[in-house]
């Protein structure tokens, strides 16, 4: 097999650090360079000439996922120093021929991206006779949310044309080199190297997997299901950058931490009861499987409805913890537990198991509603609630939050910026 291409996707705002991100990602062996759409929504063609100007030894691509007046956009990322014009494949045919043409006149190719054809095979073999030079398999950034992939697809592209493909969406170091088993020329990565906190390293870790898997011809990648991807991506992750993934959702109001230092993550089995009757809580605890945290509504907060026997029987059950909208006691024997319990009240005494209530129900806790199997990440900050069918979608924004922050942590550690000039805080102003 040939050497892959490695192409890193500068999908960022910012030109200037965009640049020096170029040079780390080089350093590690990056080949081609893509001036991502962000990045020239945000800085226009002058992303490209910044990139061509100090990259002359690369190929520097823009992605203009140009849709219409093909010629257009294709003479002007030209005439910036773009090598490679990539444009929509969803396209109108006469949209591709006129954008060819252009790229013919002004020295330059065409990758034409397969993001949201309906049947990638059949328009992959559709343009590749209208004669762009490239295609690339693409999941975009908001369909990897919801769990889209390319390597899906990517076999029977590459099985239906024999120009060269690539692939593209959400690929780290091992997706990467499954692309290349699979059969990509190039692959592109973004946010898994440019929003890394050491660029270089990122960018040689795939530069190493995709290379032993030229060599190789074939690597076995085993997809986690669902749950187990949810719950790694939310362990990685904190409250606040959930909050952020969700529009700077709310955390339950009023519950809060009564061990610290502790995080759960887990889906919800939810539990309605009245104040002081703790028959509900502790059934609850039985019906709870490994992993799964008690959400408890309780109707006041003047006697205890949890303790710390109630706690020893989470911990023989594995439950990953508790939040309690009411009150409970034996808060010292539970630190001394360790067990995470979130509470709205401490008091010492207890009420009477009554039977009112029910396990299993819609419940408002702490102002935030939950449903059974809602999933739950709850540490220091408080305890956010993310309904179960987006919990995919937003435990993979978390952590493309995470990673942005990384970043901008990165640079204030290490270069000594402020944060206001990392994120240009001044440009980004809503103009009155
Ligand atoms: O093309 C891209 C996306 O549509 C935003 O412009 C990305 O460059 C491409 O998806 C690669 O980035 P990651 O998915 O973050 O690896």
């Amino acid at each position: 097999m040939e050497r892959p291409i490695l192409q890193v996707a500068l999908d960022l705002l910012e030109l200037k650090r965009a640049i020096e991100i170029a040079g780390e990602a080089i350093e590690g062996g990056a080949d081609w360079l893509e001036a991502g759409t962000p990045l020239i929504k945000s800085e226009g063609m002058n992303a490209i000439r910044e990139l061509k100007k100090h990259y002359r030894g690369h190929k520097v691509l823009a992605d203009m996922k140009t849709i219409d007046t093909g010629a257009i956009e294709v003479e002007m990322a030209a005439k910036s120093g773009a090598d490679i014009v990539i444009i929509l494949a969803l396209s109108d045919d006469d949209t591709i021929a006129e954008a060819i043409r252009a790229a013919r006149k002004y020295g330059c190719e065409v990758m034409a991206d397969l993001i949201n054809v309906p049947d990638p095979a059949s328009r992959a073999k559709e343009v590749e006779e209208l004669g762009v030079d490239y295609l690339n398999v693409h999941v975009g950034i908001d369909q990897q949310m919801k769990g889209l992939d390319p390597l899906e697809v990517l076999k029977d592209v590459v099985d239906s044309v024999s120009i060269p493909v690539a692939a593209a969406g959400g690929l780290d170091a091992e997706r990467a080199a499954a692309c290349v088993s699979m059969g990509a020329s190039i692959v592109i990565v973004g946010s898994n190297i440019v929003k890394s906190r050491n660029v270089t390293e990122s960018a040689r870790k795939v530069r190493e997997a995709i290379d032993r898997a030229a060599e190789k011809g074939g690597v076995e990648v085993r997809r986690k299901s669902l749950d187990e991807e949810i719950r790694e991506l939310l362990m990685r992750v904190s409250t606040p950058n959930v909050s952020d993934a969700m529009h700077r959702a709310k955390a339950m109001d009023g519950v809060y931490p009564l061990v610290r230092g502790k995080k759960i993550v887990g889906k919800a089995v939810t539990v309605s009861t009245m104040d002081g009757d703790w028959a509900k809580p502790v059934e609850a605890i039985n019906v709870a499987g490994e992993g799964d945290v008690l959400v408890i509504k309780v109707s006041g907060d003047t006697a205890a409805v949890w303790g710390e026997l109630a706690t020893r029987s989470c911990i023989n059950r594995k439950i990953a913890g508790v939040i309690i909208d009411g009150a409970v006691r034996d808060v010292d024997d539970i630190r001394e537990l360790g067990f995470p319990l979130f509470a709205r009240k401490e008091v010492p005494n207890a009420g009477e198991p009554k039977g009112f209530g029910e396990i299993n129900v819609k419940v408002i806790c702490g102002g935030v509603e939950v449903n059974p199997g809602d999933w739950i990440i709850a540490d220091d900050n408080g305890v956010m609630v993310i309904p179960k069918r987006r919990a995919y979608e937003i435990a993979r924004r978390a952590m493309e939050v995470k990673k942005s922050e990384d970043r901008i942590r990165g640079e204030i550690e290490e270069k000594g910026r402020t944060l206001a000039d990392v994120v240009e805080l001044y440009k980004w102003e809503k103009v009155q």
